[in-house]
């Protein structure tokens, strides 16, 4: 696989760092500025957040934050195995409410890089998975918003096994049809 894949969504990045396995395990960069910056991608990550989620069928998301403090995000899977899933909330943009999903697991070390402008979420695939993903800009409470993850007009795929198991916020964010997006593609006047 290639290190960068593109996806479908302009600026979603499906990354597969090379791992360097020996007799004790493995190796592997999992971020590299000067490396993505060959790639075209120059980001300035500023925090770092990880979380564990206990049961299988947890679903965090679908989760933004409005400029000034929009976020792009590099995603991966720490131990378990998630689906993450990014959706284009970019006003103008030719796929504004179509979403990607990948299977970002411990053990493929794959990694999903989401632009500003994108909804973000996942659901665990295993139980006591962690998430650890890099952010570019700073937690703002005030800039905090979520769009409903079984919104139908998104109609994402979650591939559950039962009931999804919802932080309070979650359960009461809005539909996508009442969101107002604050973003803007590039390029778009
Ligand atoms: C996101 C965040 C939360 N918190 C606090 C607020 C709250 O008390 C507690 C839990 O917050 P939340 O319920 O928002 O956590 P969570 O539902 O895991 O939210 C995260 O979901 C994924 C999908 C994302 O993309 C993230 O940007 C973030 O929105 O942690 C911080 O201190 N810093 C942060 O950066």
């Amino acid at each position: 696989m290639d290190f960068v894949t593109q996806t479908k969504l302009s600026g979603v990045l499906l990354l597969s760092p090379p791992r360097f396995g020996d007799d004790r395990g493995f190796f592997s960069e999992s971020w590299n500025r000067r490396k993505m910056a060959d790639h075209g991608i120059d980001l300035d990550f500023v925090q770092d957040n990880h979380s564990l989620s206990s049961a299988v069928n947890t679903v965090r998301g679908l989760h933004f934050q409005s400029p000034p403090h929009a976020q792009a995000k590099l995603v991966r899977c720490g131990r378990g195995a998630l689906f993450d899933v990014a959706v284009d909330a970019r006003k103008g943009s030719a796929t504004y409410g179509q979403w990607v999903g990948y299977d970002l697991t411990a053990e493929n070390g794959l990694q999903l890089l989401i632009p500003a402008g994108f909804l973000h979420g996942f659901a665990t695939r295993a139980p006591d998975t962690e998430i650890i993903y890099k952010c570019s800009d700073y937690y703002a409470p005030e800039c905090d918003g979520a769009v409903r993850f079984d919104d139908p007009e998104i109609a994402i795929d979650w591939g559950l096994t039962g009931d999804a198991i919802l932080s309070e916020k979650d359960r009461s964010a809005q539909l996508f049809s009442d969101f107002e997006s604050p973003f803007i593609v590039e390029g778009a006047s």
